[in-house]
């Protein structure tokens, strides 16, 4: 059962599936993305010989599944229960190997696309041209124009126009793939304007440049203010919570505590050479906050830190509005379905 306590139990967490064609990309990009594997580590990846496998995480603010998908597998395998699986899905997330010949990569995407639409057909479709740190600035964009024709035109062909793509460039070996993911995820996140609009007024109140909101495991940023977001920023910010992490990991565990060091005591102040600071603070066991503010106003921090505890109740007041219409309508489909199953047309009335 849910419980209230906790505002980020699963149920509240976004479903994001991650296909692709063998040695696309798809392990390297959970290992670097979850769990913080440096992308050269990823050279020595096993691939994996199972139909379909499945990985969610637990530490993070995202859960999600991966499927591997060889050649020869089939959507009619009966032990495939896919349309279970389309059905809870809010992303799925197709890669295609851009250094690689993608014809055969584009035959899967269409039909993972049009079964999965058929399924379900709010799943928002998000196509990973992924390793592209290999290829110049010209050809970068070339292969995604390609990609981005063939793959809307096989839906045309099919009458299925109305299926929308989204296109990202990513790679391991830089901020891209965090980026990318960032996006995926901040579209399943229907709280997403209203998170946007406290982080707005906290930053306004208290002199702050820029917030963003992270899930502290995968450095994916779940939303941030409304100014635009500079990658130096995004990348100091990825920075500044892997220091974080890091010392806490070596000093901040106590005896033989096993887990992740990071808390509620969680927070750090860097004063960076060009009078600006950074300010981390824990907002729940997913999320912390990262700002970037003048060394001047740092010197209200007392504000600063009374807003942020009015901003940390907001957000525990949003996630639990959502956890309790998720209940009541757990209840309602309860009960409509107890009254279709009751025998010999007996009515239950609900209270
Ligand atoms: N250059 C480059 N190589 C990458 C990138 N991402 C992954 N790779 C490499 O691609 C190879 C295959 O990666 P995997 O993560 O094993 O691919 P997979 O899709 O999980 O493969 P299977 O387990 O066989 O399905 C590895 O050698 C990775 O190092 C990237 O962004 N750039």
């Amino acid at each position: 059962m849910l419980g209230f306590s906790d505002p980020f139990s699963s149920e509240v967490k976004p479903r994001i599936l991650l296909m692709g064609l063998r040695r696309s990309g798809k392990s390297s990009i959970q290992k670097v993305v979850f769990h913080k594997m440096s992308p050269n580590e990823t050279l020595f990846l096993e691939s994996t010989n199972k139909i379909c496998r499945e990985d969610v995480s637990n530490s993070s603010f995202v859960s999600f599944q991966i499927w591997d998908f060889p050649g020869q597998i089939d959507f009619f395998d009966p032990t495939f229960d896919y349309e279970m699986i389309f059905r809870g899905t809010g992303a799925l997330i197709f890669v295609i190997d851009s250094q690689d010949d993608y014809v055969e990569a584009l035959s899967r995407l269409h039909l993972t696309v049009t079964r999965a639409y058929k399924v379900n057909p709010d799943i928002n479709f998000e196509v990973f041209i992924h390793k592209v740190d290999g290829l110049s600035d010209d050809h970068k964009i070339e292969k995604q124009r390609d990609i981005h024709k063939r793959a809307n035109d096989d839906l045309a062909d099919a009458g299925l126009e109305r299926i929308h793509l989204s296109f990202y460039l990513t790679s391991i070996y830089d901020h891209s793939i965090f980026e990318a993911f960032s996006k995926v995820v901040q579209k399943l996140i229907p709280q997403l304007p209203t998170l946007e609009n406290l982080l707005n007024i906290f930053i306004s109140n208290s002199g702050i440049e820029k917030a963003f909101l992270f899930d502290v495991v995968s450095k994916i940023y779940i939303a941030t203010d409304s100014s635009p977001v500079d990658m130096q920023t995004y990348e100091l910010c990825c920075d500044m919570i892997d220091v974080v992490i890091d010392i806490s990991c070596i000093y901040g565990l106590t005896g033989d505590e096993v887990g992740t060091p990071y808390d509620k005591e969680s927070m750090a102040i860097i004063h960076l050479n060009n009078t600006t600071v950074m300010y981390l603070k824990e907002v729940t066991k997913f999320l912390a906050l990262v700002c970037f503010l003048r060394e001047e106003s740092f010197e209200r921090k007392g504000l600063i830190d009374y807003n942020f505890h009015c901003f940390k109740k907001a957000i525990e007041e949003v996630f639990d509005v959502r956890l309790k219409v998720q209940r009541s309508r757990k209840l309602l489909s309860q009960r409509r379905w107890s009254r279709q199953t009751v025998p010999n047309g007996t009515q239950v009335h609900p209270h």
